[in-house]
C-alpha cells in the first residue's frame, strides 16, 4: 500500500549546525506513528518541513506520491498553542474549517459534537480568552480534526492535559486511526506512546536511532532486567554472567541483562548467597530505552551507526 507520507533523506542545516542528517520514514493510512527524540533532536524541524513551514536543504517529502502538500487533507496541532483571543470558539472553528474548504453545516455539527465529547458543551459561544489552557488545547485539537483530515500531525498533544482529558484524546486519536487516518504523533510521554503507537521513529542528534513497530522495538531493544529486593553488595552481583549494568538504590538492585539471554537458565544460576526478598523480571520500557539513548548509556548507538 502506498504510504500517505513519505520522507526521504531529509537534511536541514541552521547556520553551521546540521540539525537533520538524512531522515527517512513513512506514515501509512490508519497507523499511529510516533516521532520521538530528546529535546533539540529535530522533531519539530522535521514536522515544519513536512508542513511546508520551512524547506529542507535536501531530501524529498511526498504525500500519496505527490510533492504538493494536500493542505485540505491535513490536520495539524502545532507545538505552539494559541488561537485568536477575542473570537468566539465556534467562529474560530468554522473559520478554520472554511479555510480547508469543508462544508460549514457539517463543520458546525461536528464542532458541537466534539465540544460536547470533550466536556465543553455550551462553550461554543465563549470567547477563546475565557478558556483555561486545557480547554484551549481541546478546542485547538478539535480544529485540527474538524475537516476529517486523512493525515493528522499532533505535536505534543497531551502536554498540560489532566488524566481524564488525556484519556479522551487517546480514545479519539485511536478512533481516527481505526477510521483510516494516518497519524504522526510527537510526544515525550513514553507510557502513552508505548500504549498507543503502532510504529515509532526515534531521532537523536538529527539521525535515526530506532525505526520499527512497537513490538519489534521491544523485542529488539528492550532487554530484560531483573529487580531483586534484598541487601546485596554491588560486588556480589556485578560479576554475574550476562549482566551488562547494575543499578542499586536502598535495598533494591536492578540487573540489566544482555540481549538474547535465556532468562529461565539465567535465574537457575543465581548464587544461593544472594538475599532475595522479592524478584521480578521485566522487559525494559520504552521510557528506559529512551533514557539510555538520550544519555548515551546505551548499547544501541553502535548498532544505529552501523545501520545508518
Ligand atoms: N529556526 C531555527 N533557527 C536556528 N536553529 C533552529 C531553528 N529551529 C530549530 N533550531 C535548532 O534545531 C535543533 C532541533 O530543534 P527542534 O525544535 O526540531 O527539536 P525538537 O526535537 O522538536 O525538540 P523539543 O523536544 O525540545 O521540542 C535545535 O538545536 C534548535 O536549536
Amino acid at each position: 500500500m502506498e504510504p500517505f507520507l513519505k520522507v526521504e533523506d531529509l537534511k536541514k542545516t541552521f547556520k553551521q549546525t546540521q540539525v537533520l542528517k538524512g531522515i527517512s520514514f513513512e506514515v501509512q493510512k490508519g497507523e499511529i506513528m510516533a516521532i520521538l527524540g530528546p529535546n533539540g533532536a529535530g522533531k519539530s524541524t522535521t514536522i515544519r518541513n513536512i508542513m511546508g513551514i520551512m524547506y529542507p536543504d535536501e531530501g524529498n517529502i511526498t504525500f500519496q506520491g505527490k510533492k504538493e502538500i494536500p493542505r485540505n487533507k491535513i490536520g495539524y496541532l502545532p507545538e505552539e498553542r494559541g488561537l485568536y483571543k477575542n473570537v468566539k470558539v465556534m467562529d474560530i472553528l468554522l473559520y478554520l474549517a472554511e479555510l480547508k474548504d469543508y462544508p460549514i453545516k457539517q463543520a458546525k455539527e461536528r464542532a458541537l459534537y466534539y465540544l460536547k465529547k470533550f466536556g465543553l458543551e455550551g462553550k461554543d459561544k465563549a470567547s477563546v480568552e475565557e478558556l483555561s489552557k486545557g480547554m484551549g488545547q481541546k478546542v485547538q485539537f478539535i480544529a485540527s480534526i474538524l475537516h476529517e483530515p486523512e493525515f493528522l500531525i499532533l505535536d505534543e498533544p497531551f502536554s498540560g492535559l489532566d488524566p481524564v482529558s488525556q484519556d479522551l484524546f487517546k480514545q479519539e486519536i485511536r478512533n481516527l486511526a481505526a477510521n483510516g487516518t494516518a497519524i504522526l504523533l510527537s510526544s515525550h510521554q513514553m507510557n502513552l506512546v508505548e500504549e498507543m503507537c503502532d510504529r515509532l521513529f526515534l531521532i537523536h542528534r538529527g539521525q535515526k536511532v530506532i525505526y520499527g513497530t512497537m513490538d519489534n522495538v521491544k523485542k529488539e531493544y528492550a532487554n530484560f532486567k531483573c529487580t531483586i529486593k534484598g541487601k546485596n553488595r554491588l560486588e556480589d552481583v556485578e560479576g554475574l554472567p550476562d549482566v551488562q549494568r547494575v543499578e542499586q538504590s536502598n535495598e533494591a538492585t536492578i540487573l540489566y541483562l544482555a540481549k538474547d539471554v535465556n532468562v529461565a537458565s539465567w535465574i537457575k544460576h543465581l548464587p544461593e548467597s544472594l538475599e532475595i526478598n522479592e524478584l521480578s523480571i521485566d522487559r525494559i520500557s520504552l521510557h528506559e530505552i529512551f533514557i539510555d539513548i538520550a544519555t548515551d548509556k546505551n548499547m544501541l548507538r553502535e548498532e544505529a551507526e552501523a545501520n545508518a
